[in-house]
């Protein structure tokens, strides 16, 4: 128990201790550590000598300390523990409190490389339907490999940046020549994303077993997508310009050791994958909602994925490319079987011919300017506690004249 005033049913209790980044009012980013509704101030912690991580704390982002590798990770998890539940701490530990409301959320760690995977079944098949009527709707690689893009990691924003609507070609399957204005069928992808933080040596391919050493937590991840400049670019070389405007994650990065209670299976496959494909197929029970204009249209079960994390690292790097400290890759958009399950707005409307009516009685096919739309989740955590992600939240203003 922490010494803490916190609810025993706090998604951010001691149980799940995310990092993040914060601006504490004078421009600046600090690290910290969420504790209910407070942010403790990591800089100053390893300042007083309580914590010590090689003064990675010290950093405005992530990226050091992650790079130290699992052992430090669980080294300063467990002294973070110690320091938030062990009265003794409590009187030099409660001054480097902040509350959650008074800091702005920074973008937690200078992403790497991004890359986007495709990796649930239902939404492959839905795209496949979608955007290519009449084949059939997985190609034939899909159950061979976890199908992924390279995406833009200059543009991966944090939680609460404003997404300017994007400009850009479309043509509709009728017309003759493409033309040039505002997407006119702007959509969001809900995913989650897999931070790297240990690097792999260039040459050298992770096996799925190395999944626990060098991946150190998890956000969410709404990948914004431009569906009508998508279906114009896409072929032959794949998603560019109607996904790389904006892609935003969520503030606080929920460490992989604060889900050991959400390891759920993941689906059975069929046919049986390439020995560096083998896992063992550990799934998270990540439960998904997806909010637009405040009212939940969705709620995409995570644990549904083919394709395991573990899976898609060692994809990743079965050609020998490395990994390196903020590396960020997303599972692809989260979709389950029920269209209350689906992680994109494409098939909530199914393209557009079925809008949805919000709370306030007004009707939405894709996003108009104005629009907000918050992704949260949840997991499972340890004795019947619940770890919160917080959430990623977004909202689109009108393009750039
Ligand atoms: O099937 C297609 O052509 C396109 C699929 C997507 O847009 C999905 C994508 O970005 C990957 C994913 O999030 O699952
Ligand atoms: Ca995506
Ligand atoms: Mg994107």
């Amino acid at each position: 128990m922490t010494w803490l005033d916190i609810a025993a049913d706090d998604p951010f209790g001691v149980h799940n201790l995310p990092y993040g980044a914060f601006d504490p009012g004078d421009g600046s980013s600090r690290l910290g550590v969420r504790i209910g509704d407070r942010v403790l101030d990591l800089a100053a912690l390893e300042r007083t000598g309580l914590v010590e991580a090689d003064g990675t704390l010290q950093a405005a982002t992530l990226n050091p300390f992650m790079a130290l590798g699992r052992t430090c990770w669980s080294a300063v998890r467990e002294r973070l523990t110690e320091l938030l539940t062990d009265t003794a701490f409590r009187a030099p530990v409660e001054r480097l409190l902040l509350p959650l409301a008074e800091v702005t959320p920074r973008l937690p760690f200078d992403v790497g490389d991004y890359v986007d995977f495709y990796s649930s079944e239902d939404h492959a098949t839905n795209l496949g339907k979608l955007f290519r009527p009449g084949s059939p709707p997985l190609l034939p690689n899909w159950k061979h490999l976890p199908i992924g893009y390279h995406g833009r990691a200059g543009t991966v924003v944090v939680s609460g940046t404003d997404v300017v609507r994007p400009c850009g070609q479309r043509k509709p399957p009728q017309a003759e020549v493409p033309t040039f204005g505002p997407s006119q069928r702007l959509d969001i992808e809900a995913e989650v994303g897999f931070v790297v933080g240990a690097a792999s040596s260039l040459g050298t391919p992770l096996t799925t077993k190395d999944f626990q050493d060098h991946v150190f937590g998890v956000v969410l991840v709404n990948d914004w997508s431009a569906r009508d400049l998508q279906a114009w670019e896409y072929q032959p070389l794949g998603p560019f310009l109607g996904k790389s405007f904006a892609t935003s994650v969520s503030a606080w990065v929920v460490p992989l050791d604060a889900l050991a209670a959400a390891r759920v299976p993941a689906p059975a496959q069929s046919p049986p994958v390439l020995p560096y494909l083998a896992d063992d197929r550990t799934g998270y029970d990540i439960h998904i909602e997806v909010v637009w204009n405040g009212t939940v249209v969705s709620r995409p079960p995570f644990a549904s994925l083919y394709w395991t994390p573990a899976q898609q690292l060692a994809h990743l790097t079965v050609n020998g490319a490395s990994v390196r400290p903020g590396d960020l890759y997303a599972s692809g958009t989260v979709s389950g079987p029920e269209r209350g399950q689906v992680g994109s707005f494409i098939e909530l409307t199914w393209g557009g011919a079925e809008p949805v009516t919000l709370a306030d009685g007004r009707t939405r096919t894709f996003l108009e300017d104005g629009d907000t739309v918050t992704l949260t989740a949840t997991a499972p955590g340890p004795a019947g506690t619940v770890v919160g992600f917080g959430e990623v939240v977004g909202r689109i203003l009108p393009p750039s004249t």
